[in-house]
């Protein structure tokens, strides 16, 4: 679905990623790596939230410099920081936001918001202020938002971070269980053991793509004390 053709990115003078060239169609994409390797600039080119300094990026073909829209249609994007996410004053107002977008009458709209927040257990929230919710209510949020806009792909940038365990579970449950395709930037190991492929990165180049079995160890020897 994703193929990056010799992507270079830099902000200001200093190049962050360098010739990365490489095709996703896996359905579970892990990209792990140091602070500052690149993972996150990595996954806004995804879905056409950065465009590359130069290359390109094609999602089923389209260039996500020129069909940043249709882009994003097809990629949804769920951000490390949820109040990054959360637009709305409510959690069904949050919910509602993005659908209306998508030319939905009312009523549809409606349904579809109800249809979504019991999904993802956030029923007895919707007229709750969504900024007095707890980070992992935040998230659950965050996640049920994107996913209510029918996403074809799910980019998530660090979505356990600020979780505590019971939420890190429930997180990584909630994505194992995704039929989508994912591609998952973190840093928790657990989270991407049963993922199909691992991209390592390291000062802004892929130095592994290879399923975990084989990742791992090499992320672990990167990051051993020298
Ligand atoms: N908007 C920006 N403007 C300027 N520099 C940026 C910007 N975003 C990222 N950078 C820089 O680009 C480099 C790569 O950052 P990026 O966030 O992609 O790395 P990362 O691997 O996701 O890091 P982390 O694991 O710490 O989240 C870093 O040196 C960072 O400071």
């Amino acid at each position: 679905m994703f193929l990056f053709e010799d992507v270079e990115h830099g902000y200001d003078e200093r190049r962050v990623l360098h010739g990365i060239s490489v095709e996703l169609t896996e359905r579970r994409i892990a990209v792990i790596g140091a602070n500052g390797s690149g993972k996150s600039t990595f996954a806004r080119l995804l879905n056409g939230l950065q465009v590359p300094t130069s290359g390109r990026v094609l999602v089923d073909g389209l260039d996500t410099r020129s069909e940043g829209r249709a882009v994003r249609r097809k990629v949804g994007f769920v951000f490390q920081d949820p109040d990054v996410q959360i637009v709305m004053p409510t959690v069904a107002e949050d919910v509602a936001f993005g659908l209306k977008h998508r030319g939905l009458s009312k009523k549809d709209t409606a349904a579809r918001v109800v249809e979504v927040l019991a999904e993802h257990g956030l029923s007895e929230l919707a007229e709750r202020p969504a900024h007095l919710l707890s980070g992992g209510e935040k998230q659950r949020l965050a996640i049920a938002s994107v996913l209510a806009l029918e996403p074809e792909c799910v980019v998530f940038d660090e979505p356990t971070t600020m979780l505590d365990l019971r939420n890190k579970r429930r997180t990584t449950r909630v994505i194992a269980e995704l039929p989508h395709q994912v591609v998952v930037v973190s840093h928790d190991l657990d989270l991407l053991s049963d993922f199909d492929r691992v991209l390592v990165f390291d000062e802004g180049r892929i130095v592994e793509d290879a399923p975990p079995a084989r990742a791992i160890p090499a992320y672990l020897d990167l990051m051993a004390p020298c």
